[in-house]
């Protein structure tokens, strides 16, 4: 079970940026979609996230086709965007019940981890405050204390680490293993190759919207020649 990604082919306007992508990310599996800027990385997570009909294929999630049960698709998935979206007039708090209440998950059940990951990423006592007192990291923050905070089968991150402070980068690392190990499904696209080759199980590697390689670190640098703690020089 897990993510299935068939034969999807996607863009704008009718016109393909990807095309006929076949992978998977099964649960307990971590996969980072990479590739040169351009190459369709966020094209193909807003398909996976169910913003926007593919022109061909489709995606499943634990048995459930998007185009058969979108609700329910989306109500298994969690994301977290590369700029955070955030509602002006909503406090901290706010946000988080709003995410509880609109994956149906209970709220009060779910308050005890809301608060460890509040505290985790140092915004406890924080609760009240609005968009608008936050840094752009605490921002980012807030997305990521959202998103793991849900029940949800499928985790997807589009650029985890941009603008997270180092102890932060370290936290989200540490909390996206542990929850493969609980069988989610993990999601993201990163240009970051040496730091996502310590921590996922296999890249997959976008060419102008064509899948050009999946697997793991190691097989990945040798299929550019390069050792394995080369990885960040695989697109010079
Ligand atoms: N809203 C849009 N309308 C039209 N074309 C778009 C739109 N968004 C992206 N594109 C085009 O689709 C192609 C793939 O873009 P995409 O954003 O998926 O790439 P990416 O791999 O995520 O790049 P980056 O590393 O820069 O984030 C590019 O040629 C881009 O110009």
């Amino acid at each position: 079970m897990g993510l299935e990604i068939h034969n999807l082919s996607a863009g704008y306007a009718g016109q393909p940026v990807v095309s006929n992508l076949t992978f998977s990310v099964a649960s307990g599996q971590i996969v980072a979609l990479i590739g040169l800027n351009g190459a369709g990385k966020s094209t193909t997570l807003k398909q996976v996230i169910g913003v926007g009909r593919p022109l061909n294929g489709s995606l499943t999630l634990d048995g459930q086709r998007l185009e058969d049960e979108p609700a329910l698709y989306k109500q298994n998935l969690a994301y977290i965007p590369e700029q955070p979206v955030l509602y002006d007039e909503l406090t901290l708090d706010e946000h988080l019940h709003l995410m509880l209440a609109a994956h149906g998950q209970d709220d009060a059940e779910h308050w005890e981890r809301v608060e460890a990951l509040l505290s985790l990423f140092r915004l406890d006592g924080k609760g009240h405050w609005l968009p608008k007192h936050f840094s752009k990291g605490m921002q980012q923050k807030v997305m990521i204390v959202a998103a793991f905070s849900l029940d949800a089968h499928l985790l997807v991150i589009d650029e985890p680490f941009l603008g997270l402070d180092v102890l932060a980068q370290k936290q989200l690392i540490r909390l996206m293993k542990e929850r493969a190990e609980q069988g989610m499904a993990v999601l993201l696209t990163t240009h970051l190759l040496s730091q996502a080759a310590d921590f996922v199980d296999d890249f997959a590697l976008l060419e102008q919207g064509q899948l050009a390689f999946f697997g793991p670190a190691e097989a990945l640098a040798a299929s550019r020649h390069l050792a394995t703690n080369q990885l960040d020089e695989l697109f010079s």
